[in-house]
Parts: C-alpha cells; structure tokens; sequence
C-alpha cells in the first residue's frame, strides 16, 4: 500500500528526515517512533501529500504522491486518507453529524447519514450524534476525529501523537479504536508518536 524510496526533506538546507526504505502493506499497523523534532509530523505531511519532499519516492498503491498537481494530491487525500492530529481541528459550532457530514462533501461523496451511524455506534458515540463538538469532553472530542478519518473508509489511516495527552486508560482505548476501525474498512495504519505505553501493539515499527 505504501513504499517510500530514497525519501529525504530539507528544511533551511538541513535534513529533517531521511527514509532510505520504508515499507506498508495493505491492513498493516505501523507504528512510526521517534524523540520530539525527529522527522515524524514531516513524514504523515509527505505522506498525506500536503508537503512535497526535497528527495524521494512515496508511492500509495502504486501512486508517486509528490508527482502529482496540488489538485491531484488534494482529491487523493480527500478520497484515500484518513488523518488524525492531536489537535483534533473539529469544527466547534456544528453537530458532530455535520463535522461528519463536511468531510464526506469535501471527499466529493453524498452525505451518507447511514454510513455516519454505523462510524458512531462502532465508536460507541451514537448519542453524540447531534451535540456540538464543542460541547465534548477531550476523550469523546477525539472518538469524533477518529469516526471523521474512517468516514469515507480510507485506503490509509495516519494519527500524529495521538494518545500523547491521554492518560493510560484512554490511551489503551483510542489505540484500540484506531486499529479497529482501519481494520474494518482495510486500511493501513500509520501512528506517529513518542508515546512509549503503545509500542507493544505495533508489530511493525520505524524509529526515526
Ligand atoms: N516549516 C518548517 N520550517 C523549518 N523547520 C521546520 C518546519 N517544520 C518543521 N521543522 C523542523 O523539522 C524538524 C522535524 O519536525 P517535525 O515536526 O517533523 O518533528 P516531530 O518528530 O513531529 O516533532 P514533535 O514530536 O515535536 O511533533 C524539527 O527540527 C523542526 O524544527
């Protein structure tokens, strides 16, 4: 699903990150490891298409990401990735069901309120559904982001520090919710993170 080559970014003409060869199947879980200012947010950037590298490959599903337009790389990341950042960037004034519903209009789709239920209730967020994101505690605002990356069932599920302000008992459980849920719509997942407490669930690592 995802091979990067030769990948290296340059900020300032210093090297940031530097990935020879990195590879993620189809359904995998991969954690990506590495101290604070070690490359991994400019890694999911690459990735996800919305920065373009200094050097290298990254291929999705046989795609050269950085080779393509701007709004090639915006529709694929629309249409193919799911990405959750530790600031959840929900959309505070609307519904749950609307911050649900404006991703899958921006992914080009109907809105789908069938599609969005099912999301809720494997997150066990049903309830949620009309409540303003910005009336959410922290643990139910990140169960929100999470059902809005899998919404349009993406090819590739990418979290950046995901679990780095939860206590344990939360971090178990979002770890838990993110590998279930690529799995139920067969996407590789992609965890960016210092937090040590989830190496145990990545049989796959990258430590940068
Ligand atoms: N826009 C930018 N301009 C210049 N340098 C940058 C820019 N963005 C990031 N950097 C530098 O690139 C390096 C890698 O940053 P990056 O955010 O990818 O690290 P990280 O591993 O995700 O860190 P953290 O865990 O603290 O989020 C850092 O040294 C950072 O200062």
């Amino acid at each position: 699903m995802l091979e990067i080559r030769g990948l290296r970014h340059e900020y300032g003409g210093r090297t940031v990150l530097d990935v020879p060869s990195w590879d993620v199947a189809a359904g995998e879980a991969s954690l990506v490891l590495g101290p604070s200012g070690s490359g991994k947010s400019t890694l999911l950037g690459v990735v996800s298409g919305l920065l373009t590298p200094t050097a290298g490959e990254v291929r999705v599903a046989g795609e050269n990401i950085p080779a393509l337009s701007a709004a090639r790389r915006d529709a694929y990341r629309a249409k193919h990735v799911g990405i959750v950042l530790q600031t959840l960037h929900l959309i505070a004034v609307v519904s749950v069901r609307e911050n649900l519903r404006l991703a899958q209009r921006l992914a080009g789709h109907a809105v789908d309120d069938a599609r969005i239920d099912t999301v809720l209730e494997g997150l066990g967020i049903a309830a949620l559904a009309s409540r303003r994101a910005r009336e959410l505690s922290l643990g139910e605002a990140q169960r929100v982001a999470i059902a809005r990356s899998v919404v349009n069932r993406p090819a590739l599920l990418l979290a950046d520090e995901p679990t780095s302000a939860l206590d344990d008992g939360n971090c178990e459980k979002a770890i838990e919710l993110l590998m279930s849920q690529a799995k139920a719509c067969g996407a590789s997942l992609v965890v960016a993170t210092h937090d040590h407490r989830i190496r145990a669930h990545f049989a796959r690592q990258l430590v940068l």
